[in-house]
């Protein structure tokens, strides 16, 4: 079938494209994507033989609720959501303004227009999350809270994130990753990557919580918090058997279960070490040093919820691009053997460990670019302004297009090949800045060193790289997710051989982050020969 593609050149005021690409095959008009709702003819061009093309008025008619359907059947196709500003943009140009639910939304694909809005969040930009979203976290969520509680809150909760908190952590999250390897192990089973890491990372994150271990709580819980983030996407009406309905209703459940906990650690002379604890002993502490009970409540389950489904998605990733890359896995193979060689026996891992994984960290790194767990990120804009040469309107919605970033082949060269490689950064035998400033005068080797720290830096471009964000609301628990990756991925490679039971690619529909279908199942095989 012979497809031409052909643009329109038209614009509108603000610079964006005022219509959308039009294909034909052959002769016929075979699809019209994306045109603005006006039923009047237009020219299109064909980019390359520069033909001019008019399209019939009904044609150009593409109502703004079909756009809300294409979002939605994506987001519930194997291809995910994801697919549908793939073709937006396919239609538009890498700039688009398109409307969804009575909003407009512009989609920026761009280092400099990322900065733009990063730069400026509170002042011009500021996150606004869907009604099922902010009803799910709770009002006091860090996600939900105004510029002048977030500087506040966000600073409190940052004690678990604490060195010192990451170090007791990483003991025992490795010990729970090893046990739990041993048993699959031992057991023989082919099992789901994606619920073991879901599973490991959720008891993980209440035991650093609230000192949850108990297996039969750990399960009721869960069963609420995997409600509350299945109603996150849904239509927020309080319709009885809905994914909304028993989203709040789970909601409520944990709320009281959090109340009553809270309740008897203050009446309780029991010592606990762990996140709840820290916020309890400063109950004597002035307001603008401590977090309210509600605060606490809303803020454990925003952890817990922002922290367990994009570890465990990326862990699952991980998996399957070592897989698919048999050269980085037996490198990262190596190093972590490596390390492993040089504990004694049986010893868990520490933070000093970590800092060693000089490869793991690059695996770790382009996973996440890869991956694009949240594929883009959402801002309201609170004044007129200009990203670029676009002109923005106060209420519209714009979203940073993390994903083309991390897939834009002028920032990352093959973009869809996993190489962790890219990421090889030069080691410095100096501080550049002291020794310029000290000594005024630069030596060759200090210039030639210089260049490719220069020429390093525009390959890393500042705001190329956003798996977690940037600015004030860059992710929280960003050591955190690395160093479970980092102990995740050592156990993996340094004590087992895997074998991927299900190559199957779809993606998981109606899930918010992207993730394989299957889960990748895997059966492991043991390495005792090669230590
Ligand atoms: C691979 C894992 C993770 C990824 C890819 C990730 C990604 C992100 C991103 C992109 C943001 C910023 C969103 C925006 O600007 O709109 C964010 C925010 C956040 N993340 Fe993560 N995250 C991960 C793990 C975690 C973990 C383990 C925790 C906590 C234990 C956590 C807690 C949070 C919180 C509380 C925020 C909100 C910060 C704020 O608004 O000030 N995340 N995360």
């Amino acid at each position: 079938m012979n497809l031409t593609l052909y643009y329109s050149q038209e614009k509108e005021d603000d610079g964006f494209a005022k219509w959308g690409a039009l294909f034909t095959c052959k002769e016929q008009l075979c699809h019209n994507l994306g045109c603005t709702p006006f039923g009047r003819g237009h020219n299109f061009r064909n980019q390359e033989t520069k033909e001019i093309i008019r399209c019939h008025p009904r044609m150009a008619r593409f109502s703004s609720s079909w756009r809300n359907i294409l979002l939605l059947s994506a987001a519930n196709s194997s291809k995910g959501c994801y697919d549908f500003v793939r073709c937006r943009r396919l239609w538009y140009g890498n700039w688009f303004k398109t409307r969804l639910f009575g909003k407009v939304h512009v989609f920026v694909p761009s280092v400099a227009g990322a900065k733009t809005i990063f730069s400026n969040e509170f002042r011009l930009f500021d996150k606004c999350l869907v009604k099922s979203m902010a009803d799910a976290v709770g009002k006091k969520s860090l996600l939900c809270v105004p510029v002048e509680s977030h500087k506040r809150i966000r600073r409190l909760l940052s004690g678990p994130f604490s060195t010192d908190s990451l170090s007791k952590f990483v003991h025992k999250f490795d010990k729970l990753v090893s046990e739990r390897f041993k048993k699959l192990a031992e057991n023989g089973n082919s099992f789901v990557v994606l619920d073991f890491t879901m599973k490991i990372q959720f008891d993980a994150m209440c035991d650093m919580l609230m000192s949850i271990t108990d297996e039969s709580l750990l399960d009721e819980i869960e069963k609420d918090c995997t409600a509350i983030s299945d109603s996150m996407l849904s239509f927020p009406a309080m319709i009885p058997g809905s994914r909304y309905y028993k989203g709040i209703k789970a909601r409520e459940r944990l709320m009281r279960f959090f109340k009553e906990m809270i309740s008897s650690r203050r009446n309780s002379k029991e010592a606990h070490e762990d996140f709840l604890q820290s916020m309890l002993e400063r109950d004597s502490f002035p307001a603008d040093e401590k977090l309210d009970d509600s605060e606490i409540m809303d803020n454990i389950l925003t952890l817990i919820l922002g922290g367990q489904s994009t570890t465990a998605a990326a862990m699952m990733w991980s998996v399957k691009f070592l897989d698919d890359n048999k050269q980085a896995q037996s490198m990262l193979r190596e190093e972590q053997l490596s390390i492993l060689r040089n504990k004694p026996e049986g010893a868990f891992l520490c933070l000093e460990d970590l800092n060693k994984m000089s490869y793991g960290s690059k695996v770790v790194k382009e996973t996440l670019r890869m991956s694009n767990v949240l594929l883009w990120f959402p801002r309201v804009v609170l004044a007129d302004c200009k990203i670029q040469e676009f002109d923005i309107k106060k209420g519209w919605h714009v979203n940073i297009d993390a994903t083309h970033i991390h897939y834009d082949p002028e920032l990352y060269k093959d973009p869809l090949n996993f190489n962790p490689s890219r990421f090889d950064v030069l080691k410095y035998p100096f501080d550049f800045q002291s020794s310029i400033d000290q000594f005024m005068i630069i030596d060759a080797k200090t210039l030639r060193n210089l260049t490719r720290y220069v020429c390093l830096q525009e390959i890393q471009k500042p705001y190329s790289y956003l798996p977690f964000g940037s600015g004030p609301r860059v992710c929280l628990g960003i050591n955190m997710a690395k160093l479970t990756m980092l102990v995740f991925l050592h156990r993996l490679t340094s004590g087992y051989n895997w074998t991927v039971d299900d190559q199957d690619l779809s993606l998981e529909k109606k899930s918010p982050f992207p993730r394989l279908k299957s889960g990748v199942p895997i059966t492991l095989t043991t390495l005792r020969d090669e230590i």
